[in-house]
Formats: C-alpha cells, sequence, structure tokens
C-alpha cells in the first residue's frame, strides 16, 4: 500500500510565545528556519508539533505559550495529506473564566485530538536533549514515552490514563483525612496499566535496538516489574506520593561497545548515539507505519560536526524542517529577524 505523506504547507501564528501575527510558507523537502538567538526559530517548531499533538514538546504549560499580556493563542496550518489537503487549526484561551483548548478540522470542531493524528504527524527532535544519556531517570523516561507514543497509539492512551490515576491519586495523598478505600481503589485500577506500559516498552526498546547502530545497545530495566502498586500503601500514604510503579524507578541504559554511555562514551559518541537513536526510530516509522511524517529537528547543527550533520541529511527523506542559527547549504531557508 502506498505510504500517506504528510506535508505542512503553511503555519499562521497569533499570539504564540513571541509572534504576534506570524505566517510563512514551508516547501515539501528540507526547510531551515534561521535567525538569531531568541527570534523564535524553536517556537515555530513547537507550534507545527503542537497541530499534531497539542502539547509543548518543550513540556511548557499551554499557558506559557500564549504571548504575555495576552489570553489566547491560536495555530493554523495548510496541510497535504496523502493526496487530500486539509486545514488544522487550534486554539487556546485562557483567562479568569475559562480555560479552553479547541481543535478544527477544516472548520469542524474536532472531538478527540487524536483524531488529527490520522492527517497530520510531525514528530519533533531537540539535539540538545542528548544530554538525557547523562541526565535524570525521568528525562529517559520522557524521551522514550514520546517516541513509544508516537509508534503505538495504545501505549499512548494507557500511558495518558495511567498517569491521570497516578495525578488523582497523589492529590489524594497528600491530603489530611486520606480516603484509604479509594486510594486502594485506584492503585488497583492502575496496577494493569503499570504492567501493560512496562510489557509495551520492553517490546518497543526490542524493536528499536534493531536499527540503532550496532556500537550502541540501550537496556530498558523495570525495578517495578513484579511489585504490586497496592503493597505499598503504607510507605505511599507516609511519604504523600505513590512510590512504586513504572513512573518512579524503572529506566534506560545506554551502552558504547559495551560500556555504559554515560562514563565510557565521549561528548561527540553520546552525540553520535543521540542521532543513531533519531535515525533508528525513523527507519522503524519507515518500516512499520503507513504515513511518512513530518521531521522537526531543533538545534542539530550546534551538536553535530559537519561530518555528523551531512551523515544525518544525507538520511533524512519527507519533509523536514530544522531549526537552527544559520542558513544550511541545499535547503529551503527561512530567515527569521529578532521581532519575529
Ligand atoms: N509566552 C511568551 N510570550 C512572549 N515571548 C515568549 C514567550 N515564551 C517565550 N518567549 C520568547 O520568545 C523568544 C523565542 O524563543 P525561542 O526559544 O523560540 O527562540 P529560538 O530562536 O529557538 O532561540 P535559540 O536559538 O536561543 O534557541 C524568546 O525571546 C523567548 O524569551
Amino acid at each position: 500500500m502506498e505510504k500517506k505523506r504528510m506535508v505542512i504547507e503553511s503555519i499562521y501564528l497569533r499570539n504564540f510565545r513571541n509572534f504576534s501575527d506570524f505566517k510563512t510558507n514551508f516547501k515539501d523537502g528540507i526547510n531551515v528556519i534561521y535567525g538569531p538567538n531568541g527570534s523564535g526559530k524553536t517556537s515555530i517548531l513547537e507550534a507545527v508539533a503542537y497541530l499534531s499533538n497539542p502539547r509543548s514538546f518543550r513540556g511548557a504549560r499551554d499557558h506559557q505559550l500564549i504571548k504575555l499580556g495576552e489570553k489566547f493563542f491560536e495555530i493554523n496550518g495548510k496541510i497535504l495529506s496523502g493526496n487530500e489537503s486539509h486545514e488544522i487549526t487550534i486554539s487556546y484561551h485562557h483567562d479568569e473564566i475559562k480555560k479552553e483548548k479547541i481543535a478544527y478540522l477544516d472548520g469542524f470542531k474536532v472531538k478527540r485530538f487524536r483524531d488529527i493524528q490520522e492527517i497530520f504527524i510531525a514528530i519533533p527532535f531537540s539535539f540538545k536533549d542528548y544530554a538525557m544519556i547523562d541526565g535524570y531517570a525521568t528525562q529517559r523516561r520522557d524521551f522514550f514515552d514520546d517516541i513509544f507514543s508516537l509508534l503505538d497509539l495504545e501505549y499512548y492512551e494507557i500511558l495518558r490514563n495511567y498517569e491521570k490515576l497516578l495525578d488523582e491519586r497523589n492529590d489524594l495523598l497528600k491530603e489530611e483525612n486520606i480516603d484509604r478505600d479509594y486510594v486502594i481503589y485506584l492503585a488497583k485500577e492502575m496496577q494493569p496499566l503499570a504492567e501493560k506500559i512496562v510489557e509495551k516498552r520492553e517490546t518497543m526498546i526490542k524493536e528499536l535496538s534493531k536499527y540503532l547502530d550496532p556500537m550502541f545497545k540501550v537496556e530498558y530495566i523495570s525495578e517495578f516489574k513484579g511489585k504490586n502498586i497496592v503493597d505499598y500503601i503504607e510507605e505511599d500514604i507516609a511519604r504523600g506520593i505513590t512510590t512504586v510503579g513504572p513512573h518512579v524507578h524503572d529506566d534506560y541504559t545506554f551502552y558504547y561497545k559495551g560500556n555504559p554511555a554515560k562514563y565510557f562514551a565521549s561528548e561527540g559518541q553520546k552525540r553520535l548515539l543521540y542521532l543513531s537513536l533519531v535515525l533508528a526510530f525513523r527507519k522503524l516509522i519507515e518500516e512499520t507505519k503507513l504515513y511518512e511524517p513530518v521531521f522537526l529537528f531543533d538545534d542539530p547543527v550546534n551538536v553535530l560536526d559537519p561530518h555528523l550533520l551531512e551523515k544525518f541529511i544525507s538520511h533524512l527523506s519527507g519533509q523536514v524542517i530544522i531549526a537552527s542559527l544559520s542558513p544550511l547549504l541545499g535547503a529551503y531557508n527561512i530567515g527569521l529577524t529578532l521581532e519575529g
């Protein structure tokens, strides 16, 4: 079956980050948004990604995306999805009276945000994220959770439901008079989801590993596996938080030539490892999905040396949008000034 190629043709931003009113076109193939620090390069990638998955890939809360002093933002994108033209608009309104996020597809209100992903998928990678190799477990979990959510929509749903229950349980555990029965009930609801998360992480890391450069290896270790959330109720009550689950101690370890990358790999090798992960993920999408998404890369030019950058660009196909401090040869360059 022919792949559904996804392309964003233009974007129009209102009150998004530093932009009051901004429009640009994109070409199919490689696009480079270039401009000085603070001109809004990453914000444009963030807006494109938001059209596909309405939350900031930088971890910002929605209200932080609204231009300071304003009460709403709106992102509008013209999309080519296979042979069809579509228009996606997402607006977020935030003031004392209401907080409301609405998505429209071709002028009609969308019931479930994930329906948009049938039309448009844009996958962001921030090359600064290679720091997660040395960083906290939570950064590594977030990195893989994002990737796995794109590879498997069921994983995304399970994770979302688990996190909702977790938030609710953690709020309850902080109360003075804890409703013990309900806290236990929530633990029991969370347990099967937690087990499924671990199972899916194990499967997907195996799949991803097939495409990783053989110099590198990534291992997923779940300390939660075999545990039951409900058994830790006393500790949870004492500490006011859910202390076990795949959100706590589960982690990923990277290896370079058989040794833990964190301690053995040079900075350049860690960057190469990150690049290899990105390309492995890309390959996996190519092999397993019936669509060709748009890839968004923040700052590869700063992180990769010219040789790696060339290698990276030679692997790219489909539509790609890169944020960079300077224009790149052979790309469609979109310049920004500091005013946006
Ligand atoms: N909610 C907001 N309202 C107004 N301005 C904002 C808001 N959020 C961020 N900014 C500003 O928007 C500008 C653009 O930020 P962005 O991270 O997109 O820049 P960039 O071009 O990617 O920079 P760099 O090259 O330094 O990474 C920054 O000056 C930032 O301080």
